[in-house]
């Protein structure tokens, strides 16, 4: 898949000013102002990934992508009709198939958008199984803060009765020691955000 320079980057661009209007959606719905987030993502670390699945007789045995959270703000997915995406259902823990629809974007919320909600919102449990005829093509448009974000429950939503669920954690730290464990089949991944999660016995 040729794309050049110039492409890539119109088109981070124009995913941009999409990502400032779900996430100005996402704070009228949590009952903030539109432009609450805004700020964090002055010097964002947003990144295009253009990922090409070749085919594989053996799929289990193939690198896809082992289950994950995205870690950043949100993702903005492009694929193609071949599919192989799956999302854990949270009630009984089963992948269920992405459809792939047409021309549509598949929205992640991160984890940083979990913690700054104090799981109003929160990030689904996804991977990617190869498909053993046909190549696939997808387009993820991670859109993240500045790297020396510090993360945490929004002060607005947290009270005594509704007490922080997570405690703050440096952006761009957890970013750097995720990336190295990036691609690699992991049955655990090395960092993730049920780390910071303050245990329930201190949240009674
Ligand atoms: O290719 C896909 O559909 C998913 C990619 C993905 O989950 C990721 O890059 O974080
Ligand atoms: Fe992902």
């Amino acid at each position: 898949m040729a794309m050049s320079r110039e492409v890539c980057e119109e088109y981070a661009k124009e995913l941009e000013k999409l990502a400032y209007k779900l996430l100005g959606l996402i704070a009228l719905s949590l009952g903030l102002p539109q432009n609450r987030f805004h700020g964090f993502f002055k010097d964002q670390i947003s990144f295009v990934r253009l990922n090409h699945y070749p085919p594989c007789p053996v799929p289990h045995l193939a690198l896809g992508i082992s289950r994950h959270k995205d870690a950043g703000a949100l993702t903005i997915l492009a694929q193609d009709d071949v599919g192989g995406l799956e999302v854990k259902r949270k009630t009984d823990g089963k992948w269920l198939w992405v459809k792939p629809t047409p021309n549509a974007y598949i929205i992640n919320v991160g984890d940083i958008i979990q913690v700054w909600s104090n799981e109003t919102y929160e990030s689904v449990e996804h991977r990617m199984i190869v498909n053993s005829e046909k190549e696939r093509f997808s387009i993820p448009f991670f859109f993240n803060p500045a790297h020396y974000t510090i993360v945490k429950p929004l002060e607005e939503l947290t009270n005594e009765r509704n007490p922080a669920k997570y405690r703050s954690y440096n952006w761009g730290k957890f970013f750097v020691t995720k990336k190295k464990s990036n691609f690699k089949k992991l049955d655990v991944e090395n960092i993730q955000i049920f780390h910071f999660r303050v245990p329930k016995s201190e949240l009674e």
